[in-house]
């Protein structure tokens, strides 16, 4: 069974994600299908969606405390009311774009564990550790779980490759596999692949050994390919 997740980053407005949400919903119930699907919309789109059980709404980012003085950020009083019990840390848009350090990521992976959040916590290499071969890859990975407890419980993994976000670009099955193995033998969770996945490459990605499923940003964002993606999962 693939988990079959959707980043919305920076996009979509309130009212267009309660009609993909709404969609995707009545979809997963007319379809039977039974994949794990996850949507990440805005902060601004959080709402209290009444969804099938295998459709989760998680939150793609929050800071470590639950209300004071933190402008800008939300909290899980503001999580809390909308009962979301989900969330996306060490993005690379985040460590890269916002400038978030391991110790902060490590700090709030610690936080919403504590809390029992399902958390997706997101790796990858930017494109000059690639060049350098697979070893310094594997090392910079490593570097991504100081601090993170990959025994907990609720936790799925997302190997996303820096230079595969966003571009079109996708790591090669190769490039996939070795990475996913070296992991996988070290930490047993399921492990998404994110990187310019897409409706005709989705299938084939999520049915190599060490792959459970895809995070997925910009093939997700126009509901009829997530349909699709979801569609082209079902079976795996
Ligand atoms: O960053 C990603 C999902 O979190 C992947 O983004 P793309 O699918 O746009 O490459």
């Amino acid at each position: 069974m693939a988990i079959i997740a959707s980043n919305f980053k920076t996009n979509h407005t309130r009212k267009s994600t309660a009609a993909f949400i709404e969609e995707v919903n009545t979809f997963l119930k007319e379809k039977n299908i039974t994949n794990e699907v996850l949507v990440f919309p805005t902060a601004t789109s959080l709402d209290s969606f009444n969804t099938v059980s295998n459709l989760t709404v998680g939150a793609q980012n929050a800071y470590a405390t639950q209300k004071g003085s933190f402008t800008g950020e939300i909290g899980t009083e503001q999580l809390d009311e909308f009962n979301i019990k989900t969330i996306l840390i060490g993005h690379s848009e985040r460590r890269h774009i916002l400038g978030e350090s391991q110790e902060e990521i490590a700090k709030k992976f610690n936080f919403y564990k504590e809390l029992g959040y399902t958390i997706v916590y997101c790796i990858g290499e930017p494109l000059e550790v690639k060049e350098q071969g697979i070893e310094q890859t594997l090392e910079y990975i490593y570097e991504q779980f100081v601090g993170i407890d990959t025994n907990y419980e609720n936790l799925i993994l997302a190997y996303e490759p820096v230079w595969a976000i966003g571009t079109g670009v996708t790591a090669t099955n190769d490039d996939i596999k070795a990475v996913h193995s070296a992991i996988k033998e070290k930490i047993s969770k399921p492990l998404l692949y994110g990187g310019s996945v897409k409706v005709a490459n989705v299938h084939e990605i999520c049915s190599l050994d060490g792959v459970d499923g895809a995070l997925i940003g910009t093939a997700s964002w126009l509901v009829e390919d997530f349909k699709q993606i979801i569609e082209n999962t079902k079976d795996l």
